[in-house]
Formats: structure tokens, C-alpha cells, sequence
């Protein structure tokens, strides 16, 4: 079972199964956010008992806390879960995933926390800091890693996502945590400035390079969003953290800007305190699930098209409305696979093959051909090769009071409304 990091962390149960943590922890049982040891300490702990990860961490450089790394390393794994070229919308472990850690820092722990997670993981890691680089290979080789995780120094006038330097062609995604400020100024600001009326709750140990560039987080960001205008599809999810809902804001109205359709938020917590929030962005078609595209308590203008509806049925004559259904997909002119024993289906179609033009010309096409020469479907036609053009892909389930339509690929919504309103017309034939 991954851990669960949404509650506080329980410091006297750590405490019982580490000796190590039980010598930081107060006798009240409280742990000091400003002692630098003790954090330290909290972030060891948790990597050994949660994820049996090691590592020595330089006390110059950032210590990172656990929770809200982890979280969103399992947000990317949804994300990569749900937009796969099977639709199975789910874990798939013999998928062999690539992905490229942006600043990966002195403790490397985005890759070390896919590699203890996901067995299928390979992970290039960048940085720019030498110091940070020399920790992180030290942390990839205790834990016996080298051979799924490559280090490559880059320099600030490199690319972020350096595929050619890292020998790939295709990642399928990038993550990030990038310096949050633009000046030092900024930084110093955020941790004891005016109108913080309260001291920072926990000590950083973060030096200027981990914290600082130019732009701070929404200028690296940009930087990020337009490498990816030149790799396009050949990374499958760009991705990267955000100190601020501000900063949120900014790049999502960029990926507007540049007619971005697919993209995906979400807020990250980790106990009452702490919530950063990550953006994650694909110029490919495939959809990802409702709740890991639009991440909840997120404002309507950070939101993505939902890749879910519903459409309500009476309980009373369910099977009558699948088998109407079902009828009238096999008359469509589209791949059409249905599973009788689960009440499932999935649609995969060319282009608009239901709207009255497109049945009409269906007809007609059908009449020339002759009875014997009908189209065929059941995924059994020459269509079904992967190359097979895919203007939409829907998995439609029949539940006791509705049927659910899980948009799994396209990159036009309005057709996905439209499908959905050609069933909604279907079931309300049925009088359902
Ligand atoms: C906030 S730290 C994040 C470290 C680690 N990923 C984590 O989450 O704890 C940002 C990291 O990005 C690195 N960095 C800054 N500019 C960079 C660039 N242009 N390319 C690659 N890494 C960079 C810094 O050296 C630092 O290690």
C-alpha cells in the first residue's frame, strides 16, 4: 500500500519503529521545524520505513520534505496510468516508462521515489549545481539505482529538457521543482518579510541556486512550456510544482495562450499546513481521468475540459437501455468493443460518424455496396492497426442509475459533447 500523506504525519509511531527518529523527537513527543538535524532526520526516516530508500543528505542544500514530493509523484503516476496507449486506465506494470527530473538536487528524490515505487521506471535527472549532483549520484548508488537512474550536468544556457543530452527520443514525463524566487531580495521576503507577522515554521537549508532564477518559478516554467512548443509529443507529459496559486494562474493562462487543450492541476497537501500546486501539460490526445486532470477545491479557470459525464438513467429499465445502446453503436460506422458480462464498452471513431449527415451518408454507402459488402466493426477491420486515426476514443459504463462516459482520447471536446448528446437522445428514446 503506497503511504498516505494526507494526515500528519504520526511522530511517536516513526518514533517507534526508528531509533534514529526517536532521538530527535522531543520528550513531549514534538518535533523542532528549526533544527536542521531534525528535519533532516524526519525526511531519512520516512524514505527508510515507507519506501526501505537511503540517503545522506549535505546540510548546505535543501532537505526534502517527504509528503508533498510523494504526492506529487503519485499524481504524475495517475496522470501516466490514465493516458496510456491501451486504455486500461489503470497501472499498467508492464509499461516501460521514461521520465526526466528537472533539477533533480543533492537528494535526487523524484527518481528515487518512482524507482522504489513503480519496478517499470527509468529516470534521466538534471542539474546545474555540481555539489548537488556529486550527493545525488552518492543517494543513487546506496540504494543500488544506477542502472535505472542517469545524472547529466547541464548549465543555465542548456535546454531544460535536454533529450539529446540524456541519449533519448521520446520521455514520457518531465517533473520539476524548480526555484520558487526571482531575487535573493524575494526569497529573503517570503521567509521573514513585512507583513509576515509570524517567523518562518521551519528552518531552509536551500542555497541560492535551489531557490533563485530568473523569473522564479513562473519565468522556469515558461521556459518549459515553450521547449515544448519545438518536442511536442516527444515528451507525453510536461510537468512541474508551483509555490503559488499565483503562479498556477500565470502558466495556465499561457497554455491558453498558446491553445494547450490537454493539460491537468491539482493541489498538493501534505498535513493542514503545507499545499503547493502542480501543472502538468500534453500537446498528445490522450485524456486523463476527471479527478487527476481537475484537481478538487481549484477554481473553474484553472480547470481543464472534464473528461467525465453522466448521464442518468431509471433503474428500472437499465438492461433495456444497454441493449438499445449497444445496438445502436454496432450501426455506427466506428470501432465498437463491448463486454456483455461488465456492461462496458469502448468506442474508438475516425470523426463524427453519428451526426444525421454521417448516418445518411452511411446509408447510402451501404446501400451501394450491397447487403453482403457492409461495413464491419468489432474491431475486427483492417481500421484496428495502432496507426488507425483516432478522432475520439470513449469507454461508456452502464450503471444501476446512469451511464458513464470516460473521454479516453481526442483533442476535441465539442465532439466529445457531441457523442455524449447522441447517447443522452438514444436513452431518452428508450424512456430512460
Ligand atoms: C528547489 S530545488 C529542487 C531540488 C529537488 N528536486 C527537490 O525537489 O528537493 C531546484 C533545483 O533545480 C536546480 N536548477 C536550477 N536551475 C536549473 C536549470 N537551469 N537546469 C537544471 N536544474 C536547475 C537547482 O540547482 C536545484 O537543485
Amino acid at each position: 500500500m503506497p503511504p498516505n500523506y494526507d494526515d500528519e504525519i504520526d511522530f511517536a509511531a516513526l518514533a517507534l519503529q526508528d531509533p534514529d527518529f526517536a532521538k530527535v523527537l522531543s520528550s513531549t513527543g514534538k518535533l523542532d521545524f528549526h533544527d536542521a538535524k531534525a528535519v533532516q532526520q524526519l525526511t531519512k526516516s520516512l524514505l527508510k520505513r515507507d519506501f526501505g530508500l537511503q540517503i545522506e543528505l549535505p546540510d548546505d542544500r535543501l532537505c526534502p520534505p517527504v509528503p508533498v514530493r510523494y504526492n506529487y509523484v503519485r499524481w504524475i503516476e495517475s496522470l501516466i496510468d490514465t493516458t496510456g496507449p491501451s486504455y486500461m486506465d489503470k497501472y499498467d506494470p508492464e509499461r516501460s516508462i521514461i521520465g526526466i527530473d528537472i533539477g533533480t538536487g543533492a537528494s535526487a528524490i523524484y527518481p528515487l521515489l518512482f524507482c522504489a515505487s513503480r519496478p517499470s521506471y527509468r529516470l534521466g535527472a538534471t542539474d546545474i549545481d555540481l555539489p548537488s549532483l556529486t550527493s545525488a549520484a552518492k543517494n543513487i548508488s546506496l540504494n543500488d539505482l544506477s542502472s535505472r537512474i542517469r545524472l547529466l550536468e547541464t548549465t543555465s544556457a542548456d535546454p531544460l529538457i535536454p533529450l539529446d543530452g540524456l541519449s533519448i527520443e521520446h520521455a514520457d514525463f518531465t517533473i520539476c521543482n524548480p526555484p520558487f524566487y526571482s531575487s535573493v531580495e524575494e526569497m529573503q521576503a517570503a521567509f521573514t518579510g513585512e507583513g509576515k507577522s509570524k517567523p518562518p515554521s521551519a528552518v531552509c537549508t536551500g542555497s541560492e541556486n535551489e531557490m533563485v532564477t530568473e523569473g522564479g518559478d513562473v519565468g522556469f516554467v515558461l521556459r518549459m512550456v515553450e521547449e515544448s512548443k519545438q518536442l511536442k509529443e516527444k515528451v507525453q507529459w510536461y510537468s512541474s510544482m508551483l509555490g503559488k496559486l499565483e503562479s498556477l494562474r500565470a502558466v495556465v493562462a499561457k497554455l491558453k495562450e498558446i491553445e494547450v487543450s490537454n493539460w491537468a492541476v491539482c493541489c498538493l497537501r501534505a498535513g493542514a499546513k503545507t499545499r503547493r500546486w502542480a501543472v502538468a501539460w500534453s500537446w498528445g490526445d490522450s485524456r486523463p481521468r476527471n479527478d487527476v486532470a481537475r484537481g478538487e477545491s481549484l477554481g473553474k479557470e484553472f480547470l481543464p475540459a472534464a473528461t467525465e459525464l453522466t448521464i442518468p438513467i431509471s433503474a428500472k429499465n437499465v438492461d433495456e437501455i444497454v441493449e438499445k445502446l449497444n445496438k445502436m453503436m454496432e450501426s455506427l460506422d466506428l470501432r465498437w468493443l463491448w463486454k456483455v458480462s461488465l456492461k462496458a464498452g469502448l468506442a474508438i471513431a475516425r470523426e463524427n460518424v453519428w451526426s444525421r449527415a454521417a448516418r445518411r451518408k452511411q446509408q447510402r454507402q451501404d446501400a451501394d455496396r450491397g447487403e453482403n459488402a457492409k461495413h464491419t466493426k468489432d474491431g475486427d477491420d483492417s481500421d484496428s492497426d495502432e496507426d488507425e486515426k483516432v478522432a475520439l476514443a470513449v469507454k461508456i459504463t452502464a450503471e444501476k442509475e446512469a451511464i458513464q462516459l470516460r473521454w479516453l482520447r481526442g483533442s476535441d471536446y465539442v465532439l466529445f459533447e457531441s457523442f455524449a448528446g447522441m447517447l443522452k437522445r438514444t436513452v431518452r428514446e428508450t424512456g430512460g
